[in-house]
């Protein structure tokens, strides 16, 4: 099981809808309530990979419902919003709540999304970097409207989960930093080959 989680309209339903559906959602937000699954499989190194996906509410009056999930989850997707700061500043709690209700080896990605939106940009993505450094956590920024690196964001997390679940004992560990960083769009942009 894979969790999004993050401040209410960060971009969380619309992150899982571009990957599900390769789909945006624009106009009228409409904020999730409690919690919503979908699944999708995915191929890593020709192996199927099926990721079933919590989208959380963001607001803070569910989080008693979402917290008791936590512990199911291997991944967290955790987002916050490039043109939104306290969304960005939140992050910590986000983490400090996930420290006390996750699995402790849970892996975590930081994704700062809306990358589309360069003009109201006020996050710059150094201090992503910077934040996810500090946590060791892998980062990058999406944007769910070009459906910059969103598929990446899913897709690393599957090769994580899948190299955890079939590891051999003589096989290199996957790095997830590593993939990430040779794979990743710098820009929010769609239009790379
Ligand atoms: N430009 C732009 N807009 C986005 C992007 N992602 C989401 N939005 C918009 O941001 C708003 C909130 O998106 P949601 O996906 O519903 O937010 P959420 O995080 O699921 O919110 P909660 O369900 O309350 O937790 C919507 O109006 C979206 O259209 C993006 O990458 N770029």
């Amino acid at each position: 099981q894979v969790m999004l989680l993050g401040d209410s309209a960060v971009g969380k339903t619309c992150v899982l809808v571009r990957f599900k559906d390769g789909a945006f959602l624009g106009g009228n937000f409409i904020a999730t309530v409690g919690i919503d699954f979908r699944n999708k499989v995915v191929d890593v190194d020709n192996l199927k990979v099926k990721l079933q996906i919590w989208d959380t509410a963001g607001q803070e009056r569910f989080r008693s419902v979402t917290h008791a999930y936590y512990r199911d989850a291997q991944a967290l997707l955790l987002l916050y919003d490039i043109t939104n700061k306290p969304s960005f500043d939140n992050i910590r709690a986000w983490l400090t709540e996930i420290h006390e209700y996750a699995q402790r080896d849970v892996v975590i990605m930081l994704l700062g999304n809306k990358s589309d939106m360069a003009a109201e940009r006020v996050v710059k993505m150094e201090d992503g970097e910077k934040l996810a450094k500090e946590y060791g956590v892998p980062f990058m920024e999406t944007s769910a409207k070009t459906g910059g690196n969103v598929e990446l964001a899913f897709l690393a997390i599957a090769k994580e989960l899948k190299h955890r679940a079939t590891q051999q004992p003589n096989e290199p560990k996957f790095k997830i930093h590593d993939y990430i960083e040779s794979q990743k769009q710098k820009s929010g942009c769609c239009s790379l080959g």
